[in-house]
């Protein structure tokens, strides 16, 4: 396996993935700070509806990033639709983005205020493409839903995957992961801000419709740790390079606007 492309660290981290990304200094790059006054209320947006009760969860993996939770992509089993999405997009994955301490960890920001972690569920226009790969390089082809994680009390459904982070602890390691519903990890309100950007980790393709939900799931500071005993490395490698701080920062906006559902 060659070295890795690409990482957080000093060497391989945000700020010189341009060299390898040219995109990195585009118009519609991922995240951004958010800032809830400047967003405009748009009254013809409606409300998110997620189809997810089909939902068929696969595997858990560490793809040396993250921690990623695949799903069963092949029929319309698990959607998203509604807001400002002009067809459903199918569910195909989730994953987290966490700090090293609870002052920072998530990606997009909220008038500059960092929460410690950030949900992405990865969705993908299969109406208009045929696969995820054609898709995430279209303008519309990708939907993502970003849910904020804040540390107070236990959470009650992330459990189910704090308590299996173990098995996956090393880069590469996949473990079976079925029958998780990732509806348990929203919060009540699906109130959101939306904008045109990227993906937010290499090959940072513009090709996302970004859904931020403006209120955070509440996780424990014990359920948050787990996270971050993962690593970055193989288990074979001899440097064990703890997986925390796996987030880009806030990007130009460059003119983009944010609309904000009621
Ligand atoms: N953070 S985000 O929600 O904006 C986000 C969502 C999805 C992807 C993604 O699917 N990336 C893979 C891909 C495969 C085919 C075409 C293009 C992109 C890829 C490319 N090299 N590795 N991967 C796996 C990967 O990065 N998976 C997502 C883990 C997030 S840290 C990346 C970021
Ligand atoms: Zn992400």
């Amino acid at each position: 396996m060659t070295g890795n492309p690409w990482g957080y660290g000093k060497q391989d981290g945000p700020s010189v993935w341009h060299k390898n990304y040219p995109v990195a200094e585009g118009d519609r790059q991922s995240p951004i700070d958010i800032v809830p006054h400047q967003a405009s209320h748009d009254p013809s947006l409606g409300p998110i509806v997620l189809n997810y009760d089909k939902c068929t969860s696969i595997k858990i993996a560490n793809n040396g990033h993250s921690v990623v939770v695949e799903f069963e992509d092949s029929d319309d089993r698990s959607v998203i639709q509604g807001g400002p999405l002009g067809n459903p997009y199918r569910l195909k994955q989730f994953h987290f983005h966490w700090g090293g301490k609870d002052c920072h960890g998530s990606e997009h920001t909220v008038a500059g205020n960092s929460y410690a972690s950030e949900l992405h569920l990865v969705h993908w226009n299969a109406v208009k493409y045929k696969t995820f790969g054609e898709a995430a390089t279209a303008p519309d082809g990708l939907a993502v839903l970003g849910i904020f994680l804040e540390t107070g009390d236990d959470h009650r459904w992330l459990h189910a995957i704090t308590d299996v982070l173990y098995t996956v602890k090393f880069k590469g390691s996949v473990t079976d992961f079925k029958g998780f519903n990732p509806k348990c990890l929203l919060p009540s309100s699906l109130h959101y801000w939306t904008y045109l950007g990227s993906l937010t980790t290499p090959p940072l393709h513009e090709s996302v419709t970004w859904i931020v939900v403006k209120d955070p799931i509440i996780v424990s500071e014990k359920q948050l740790g787990k996270f971050r005993m993962l690593v970055f490395t193989g288990e074979e490698e001899d440097q064990r390079i703890r997986m925390e701080n796996n987030f880009r920062p806030p990007q130009p906006l460059k003119g983009r606007k944010v609309r904000s559902s009621n």
